[in-house]
């Protein structure tokens, strides 16, 4: 796929920083592209709305024509090679599809959630990074879909050490109230996934973000303490990490950004889905389901857990004593 070829290849003037920034490249800007003008064309019951995370902005600006030439230089190709569609995008034609993702979602109506490359440092170093794509309907996520390319096959065990002969790619799907599933992205037939069934903190293991500054690793590493899990964490990029989860590689998934961090829907939209259809359960740290219905942003208590039912009560318990204790040490006497 596009983002594929792009990841083999990039170089420094592909990758651009954001106002706050983080870091996007032309696939983020491609893919955004692609699956809106597909969503457009094959979505025509009712109003179209969108919420994904790129907009045009720095794009329309002085000095960007070398990078948006780039991008309808790469849409165009993926178009032609695909062949279902017979169209040519204008520079304009590129900004305007990238902006349809500018809704603001809410508590009504339909809206999809797009995170056109999810993991984008993931992706620029070589690791792990999803395409995630999901639907709101009346403030609920009701279907969602995690493309991860560089994720082996059956099991993230299979992570470091190609000579396991695992094949590379998986999608991961589900629809509200008909499970999650998983197929190679050369279409074999899709199979049903669940969370693992392990009910012994100690033989649980946790992913949590490769990127040391997503999460609080001092944090997570006494809330694991406070749990007895024995693993290692496993440190992935993206939503992958919902995936991996949800067809049972590990037990866990947690995620505590800094202070302040506001997390916004398509980060975690797609990836709930797939865990909860998968008979897992996502939260906050106050033990409340996530609330993908105020706008753009996730209104959530702090941190996000992900795990099967059997764990979940002991892992909110260990986070609480850890909030307690960290409140404790951070407040003057
Ligand atoms: N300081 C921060 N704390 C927490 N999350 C952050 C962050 N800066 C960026 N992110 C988010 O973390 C996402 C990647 O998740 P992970 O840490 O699980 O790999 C990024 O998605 P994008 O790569 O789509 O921008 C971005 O939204
Ligand atoms: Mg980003
Ligand atoms: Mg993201
Ligand atoms: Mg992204």
């Amino acid at each position: 796929s596009m983002p594929e070829t792009v990841q083999q290849e990039i170089v420094q003037s592909d990758i651009q920083s954001k106002a706050d920034k983080t870091p996007v490249t032309v696939a983020d800007y491609g893919s955004q592209v692609l699956v809106s003008l597909v969503l457009n064309m094959e979505v025509t019951s009712g109003s179209f709305s969108m919420v994904a995370e790129e907009d045009s902005e720095d794009l329309r600006k002085d000095g960007a024509e070398e990078i948006l030439e780039r991008i309808t230089d790469l849409v165009n190709k993926t178009l032609a090679e695909d062949g279902s569609y017979n169209i040519l995008l204008s520079k304009e034609a590129i900004l305007s599809a990238i902006d349809t993702g500018k809704s603001e979602g809410g508590p009504s109506g339909r809206h999809w959630v797009l995170d056109p490359i999810d993991g984008t440092k993931g992706f620029v170093r070589g690791g792990q990074y999803a395409i995630a794509l999901a639907l709101l309907d009346e403030g609920r996520v009701v279907l969602g879909v995690l493309g991860c390319p560089n994720l082996p096959f059956t099991s993230v065990s299979n992570l470091s050490g190609s000579s396991s002969g695992d094949q590379t790619g998986a999608l991961f799907s589900a629809a509200i109230g008909c499970g999650a599933e998983v197929q190679s992205l050369d279409g074999s037939p899709p199979q049903k996934i669940s969370v693992c069934t392990i009910d012994n903190p100690a033989n649980a293991s946790f992913f949590e973000s490769y990127e040391g500054a997503h999460s609080m690793r001092d944090f997570t590493g006494s809330v694991a303490e406070k749990l007895g899990v024995q693993a290692p964490p496993v440190r992935i990029d993206s939503q992958a990490k919902y995936g991996a989860l949800a067809r049972g590689d590990g037990a866990i998934y947690w995620r505590f950004p800094h202070e302040g961090y506001r997390e916004t829907i398509w980060d975690h939209a797609a990836g709930s889905i797939v865990v909860t259809e998968a008979g897992g359960v996502v939260k906050d740290a106050s033990g409340n389901d996530l609330d993908f219905s105020k706008g753009r942003y996730l209104d959530r208590d702090t941190g996000i857990i992900a795990t099967n039912k059997q764990l979940m009560p002991s892992v909110l318990k260990s986070v609480q004593e850890a909030i307690k204790e960290k409140k404790q040490a951070s407040s003057p006497l």
